[in-house]
């Protein structure tokens, strides 16, 4: 399928997981942060689901699923076997974003692999071509984009705030704009020193 990536709000939304096996429980890792309302529809989970549960994280529905179960959905991930995760697609209302797991085409979503870095967040598609090659890519993007690019993010959209609420002229901003995006500014003196004068110059 020709996809197009985008970041999704999914605060309060409705996504429906169907299916709790290892593959449902892989899904399901990154959307826990995401504010979504999740739902599992599965006779059986796997036991890190039944313990997210159990902790209020998600909410399990211990039964088949049929169509009423996904009749809600803004995001329906059918993670159940191929005939299943089919006939619940069918099911879904119209619009409904779909992640099936047992053939990406049936759906119109597709999972990457993702690298979160604070508010940094880098995802790798395949197209379908090789889902292990997203996964390798990402582990090299892991090492490159390592764990001090958090705490970086932050000190950027600090500047950045700053720089908005400035007077400055516009190539001005655009240069400090520029110029904190050197890797030299991963180092949290070099941070210190920029916001000082940043703080010295708009006061
Ligand atoms: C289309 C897509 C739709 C979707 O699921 O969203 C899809 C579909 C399918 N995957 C299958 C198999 C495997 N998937 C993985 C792994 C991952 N799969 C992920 C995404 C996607 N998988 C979407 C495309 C993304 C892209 O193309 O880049 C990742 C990136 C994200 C995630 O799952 O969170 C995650 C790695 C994340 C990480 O490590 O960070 C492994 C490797 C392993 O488990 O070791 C295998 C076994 C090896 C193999 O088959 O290649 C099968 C066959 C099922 C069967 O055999 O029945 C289908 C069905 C089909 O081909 O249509
Ligand atoms: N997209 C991907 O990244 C990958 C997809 N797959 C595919 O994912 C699918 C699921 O894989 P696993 O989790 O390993 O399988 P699994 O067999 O361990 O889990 C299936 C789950 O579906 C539940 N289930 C069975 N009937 C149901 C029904 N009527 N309604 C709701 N739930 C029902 C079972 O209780 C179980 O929890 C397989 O079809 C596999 O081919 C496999 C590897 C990667």
């Amino acid at each position: 399928m020709p996809s197009f990536p985008l970041m999704i709000d999914l605060r309060n939304k409705q996504v429906i997981i169907v299916g709790g096996g290892p593959i449902a429980e892989r899904k399901i890792q990154p959307l826990l942060t995401s504010g979504a309302l999740l739902t599992v529809v599965s006779p059986e989970v796997t036991p890190a689901i039944e313990a997210l549960a159990r902790e209020e994280k998600l909410t399990w529905r211990e039964k088949n699923a049929s169509p009423g179960d996904v009749e809600k959905a803004f995001f329906l991930i059918a993670a159940a076997d191929k005939e299943i995760n089919e006939k619940i697609s069918r099911a879904a209302p119209e619009n409904c974003l779909i992640n099936n797991v047992s053939d990406g085409e049936k759906g119109n979503t597709a999972f990457p692999a993702i690298v979160r870095r604070g508010r940094l967040t880098i995802a790798v598609s395949t197209g379908g071509a090789s889902p292990k090659a997203a996964r390798r890519i990402k582990q090299e993007l892991e090492e490159t984009y390592d764990e001090p690019y958090g705490q970086y993010m932050d000190f950027l959209h600090e500047v950045r705030l700053l720089l908005k609420r400035s007077d400055l002229a516009d190539a001005d901003r655009h240069r400090w704009l520029d110029e904190v995006t050197s890797p030299v500014y991963l180092a949290p003196e070099k941070q210190r020193a920029v916001l000082d004068r940043l703080e010295k110059l708009l006061s």
